[in-house]
């Protein structure tokens, strides 16, 4: 593998793709940047990474041009870079795939992917504009119709084209800020083939992301940004995992890990669906989740535990099918329904579904339990400021205090925010979609030990994810794929067999299914994979059959 200072390699030579020194960005009293930099060479892959609010967003939108620094030099191949606030000459230099989506959602896709750049003269030649689109598409890999309109896309799809116009504009310098949050193993996969592919032709990259298996995965030199400055700079070659995480954390001491929370045995069913179906998306699904019991439901969006999740939470209204929550129905296809019926919901896209943004942490915090936080309807501030104080600390959020707006914090922070509004009310069943999405690794095991806490204190969790990190926390998983239930697993499992099952490669006839890995501890016997074509077969709650996998009675 290439490293930084290989200019010998014909791509390389030259002046760096982009050179940033001595960045300093302030918000008020929070310094965001402190003397922040790094050096990208052309034909490199260069990594940011740092924990939730290490500044990693902040010096993209200043290497963007979107965020004018209040100190600092940029330069793009040696050339200062352009005038603040001349976005096309920004555009022109460098290209950005952002955390937050900068599609429109009012507008279709091939109005989206042409957006500032529409072909010339001054009448839009729609017809074209489509063709272009779709090709541009097609290059990409991406099957997505560009008469669609976006807010009619899934989170997934929405992504794509926002990595296809930034990939479309013809920049040599990409910037990716988290582009793979949204993306199930095929889309990361296709994504990494592409960007492997515009390296080798010379462009650069600086790429952002939590999961530190893809920083060795396709970067050449790796810079970590810690409390807004940068502490190393370093080949990803021969660094060390526990090197690079020091570095983000300023701590040599070992990750505890997560859900060390004292596990409690399988009580009273909390969440129970009787052939909940959504056309479309998920098959006739029985479902049992008990008290103290976290359930994963395994899955890429498109395999259709997302919109179990979302059918579950109201969000979706199904087509047919029962939800009772401790025995009790509950009124599907409305959110309000949901929350009083005691589901807590973490929703995929905190963007869209997430946050009142211009409200403070603790506003957030707290929508959910506004009832609950004075007399007669009132809201103590005081209450509110103590709850949100209480997950600040349970969820490690980095923020000034609880009157901080939300639209302050970093993303990862914000998703945190999240996290505490769905637990805000104690909810008897807690749905949560990809929670750690954008959640550094540190942050991650203390909300993964969250959600452990939640079920030990006698709650039910769904956990809806596709990552294997968020699986392990489990005491059983459901993998899903193409809308049904293809195998189930046990507390222990390997993660081919698992990825294997959420990728939808078992369950053919002639094949052998996942193993079922006994949750005491020793192999059992393989697991068998559900038919095909039928309906899900009912759930198997409680602790799982060491044996199977085709349901059966609670023990
Ligand atoms: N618009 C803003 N107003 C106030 N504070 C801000 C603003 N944008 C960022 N900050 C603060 O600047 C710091 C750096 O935030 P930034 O978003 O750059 O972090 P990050 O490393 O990208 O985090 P994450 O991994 O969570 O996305 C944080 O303390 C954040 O709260």
């Amino acid at each position: 593998m290439a490293t930084v200072g290989d200019d010998t390699d014909e791509g390389r030579a030259g002046p760096p793709a982009v050179q940033a020194e001595g960045i300093v960005k302030r918000y008020g009293p929070t310094v965001a940047l402190d003397g922040a930099g790094l050096t990208v060479r052309r034909g490199e892959a260069h990594a940011l990474v740092g924990r939730n609010g290490a500044g990693k967003s902040t010096l993209v939108s200043v290497l963007t041009g979107l965020t004018r620094p209040d100190a600092g030099r940029v330069a793009f191949d040696g050339a200062p870079a352009p005038r603040w606030g001349d976005a096309a000459a920004w555009r022109h230099r460098v290209a950005c795939v952002h955390q937050k989506p900068m599609t429109v959602p009012e507008l279709t896709v091939a109005e989206n992917l042409h957006l500032n750049r529409f072909p010339g003269g001054r009448v839009i030649r729609w017809r074209a504009l489509r063709a272009r689109a779709a090709a541009l598409l097609a290059e990409y890999g991406v099957d997505i119709d560009p008469a669609a309109r976006i807010k009619d896309l899934g989170v997934e799809q929405r992504q794509c084209v926002e990595i296809a116009r930034a990939l479309s504009g013809g920049a040599r310098l990409i910037i990716l800020d988290e582009p793979t949050a949204r993306l199930d193993a095929g889309g990361i996969a296709r994504l990494f083939a592409k960007l492997r592919a515009l390296r080798a032709t010379g462009a650069a990259f600086l790429f952002i992301s939590h999961h530190l298996h893809e920083v060795y995965d396709l970067c050449d030199t790796v810079t970590v940004l810690r409390d807004a400055r940068p502490v190393l700079t370093a080949p990803v070659a021969g660094l060390a995992e526990d090197d690079l995480v020091a570095a983000m954390t300023g701590e040599r001491a070992a990750r505890s890990g997560p859900g060390s929370a004292a596990r409690r045995p399988a009580g009273d069913v909390v969440l129970r669906t009787e052939r909940l179906a959504l056309r479309g998306a998920f098959a006739p699904l029985d479902l049992t989740v008990r008290a103290g019991e976290v359930v994963g439901l395994a899955g890429a969006a498109a395999g259709g535990n997302t919109a179990v999740g979302e059918t579950l939470a109201g969000v979706r209204a199904p087509d047919g099918g029962r939800i009772e929550v401790r025995g009790r129905p509950v009124r599907t296809g409305s959110v309000r329904h949901a929350i009083e019926a005691g589901i807590g919901y973490v929703p995929e896209d905190r963007h869209r579904d997430g946050l009142v943004p211009g409200r403070s942490v603790a506003e957030n915090a707290t929508l959910a339990v506004t009832d609950r936080l004075g007399p007669l309807g009132t809201v103590l501030p005081s209450r509110t400021r103590a709850f949100a104080r209480r997950m600040i600390t349970a969820l490690d959020i980095r923020t000034t205090g609880p009157g901080q707006p939300v639209s302050g914090l970093s993303g990862g922070n914000q998703q945190k925010v999240v996290v505490a509004r769905a637990l805000a009310r104690e909810p008897a069943v807690l749905i949560a979609v990809r929670p750690t999405n954008g959640v550094d690794v540190k942050s991650k095991d203390a909300l993964l030990g969250v959600v452990r806490e939640v079920a030990a204190a006698g709650s039910g969790v769904l956990l809806v994810s596709d990552e294997p990190d968020d699986l392990r926390i489990c005491d059983r998983v459901l993998a899903m794929s193409h809308g049904r239930v293809v195998a189930r697993f046990g507390r222990w499992w390997r993660e081919g067999e698992l990825v294997g099952a959420m990728e939808g490669v078992v369950g053919e006839e002639g094949s052998e299914g996942p193993g079922v890995i006994s949750p005491y501890g020793t192999d059992g016997p393989p697991g068998t994979p559900e038919p095909r074509g039928a309906p899900n077969p009912p759930d198997t709650p409680g602790t799982p059959d060491p044996h199977g996998s085709q349901g059966g009675d609670p023990p």
